[in-house]
């Protein structure tokens, strides 16, 4: 299998100390990663990085053997924990502000990621609830027909019944060039549609392996293997 980006001993420091650590790392196409780690274990920089939003320290990261930059940006779409909308925004002002700004964007992608996840153009982006409004941030990152996908903690704010609904739908509209990275604490939650798990500890890359390689010859599922680095009782899996 193909590359699609390589991370080489990347690093970003935020006043003297490392939030990503010397991370090398490769991502294979049509895989669906999942980045795991507790808070602050450098999950946001990395995927900021790739993203071409904030610069590494040292190191570098290619993207289909080239330097991360404007070409990049066309194919990697990043959906970020913090809310991006302007509050006098509707749903379809949304749709129409990412229209604007990315040429992959597919109004028709859109309008069937709204109707996944029950959301109508009219709703103001400033009544919505804090899961309508994960939902909105996911339908409008997906609607995209990027090569890359970056998720951060998407299933943040939604409740339990809706979250299977909702990787099925982030799924489904991904094709199989297409390589989606997954960040989340829900770890139980991405072990279901993950094909690999990296997992991040304090700003190190500590593990990279394939889901289905740990159960058969480790026969180990991806949540004990989260227990075993993180070494506490699992308050991080709820
Ligand atoms: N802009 C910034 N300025 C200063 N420190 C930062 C900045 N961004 C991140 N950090 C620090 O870098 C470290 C890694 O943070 P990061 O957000 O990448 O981790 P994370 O794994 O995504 O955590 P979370 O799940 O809480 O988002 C943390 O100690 C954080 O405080």
């Amino acid at each position: 299998m193909e590359n699609v980006l390589e991370s080489i001993g990347v690093t970003k420091n935020y006043a003297g100390k490392a939030a990503v650590d010397n991370v090398s790392l490769k991502l294979e196409t049509g895989l669906v990663y999942a980045m795991l780690g507790p808070n602050g274990s450098g999950k946001t920089t990395w995927m900021k990085m790739v993203a071409g939003l904030v610069k590494p320290g040292k190191g570098e990261i290619l993207y289909k053997g080239k330097a991360i930059g404007k070409e990049s940006k066309k194919e990697i779409a990043y959906m970020s924990t913090e809310p991006y909308f302007y509050s006098w925004m509707t749903v379809a002002d949304v749709g129409r502000y990412y229209q604007d700004f990315f040429e992959d964007f597919s109004m028709e992608k859109y309008h069937q990621m709204l109707k996944r996840m029950e959301l109508t153009e009219e709703l103001k982006t400033k009544k919505l609830s804090t899961g309508m409004m994960a939902k909105l941030k996911i339908a409008v990152t997906m609607a995209r027909n990027a090569k890359l996908y970056l998720l951060d903690e998407p299933l943040n704010g939604i409740d339990l019944l809706a979250r299977d609904e909702i990787m099925k739908s982030i799924l489904e509209v991904i094709d199989p060039d297409v390589t989606l990275v997954i960040s989340s604490h829900l770890v139980d939650e991405l072990e279901r549609v993950a094909d690999a798990a990296i997992f991040m500890k304090e700003g190190k890359m500590v593990r990279q392996c394939m889901v289905e390689e740990l159960r058969s010859s480790e026969k180990k599922s991806v949540v004990d293997l989260y227990r075993e680095i993180y070494g506490h009782g699992g308050e991080e899996l709820c």
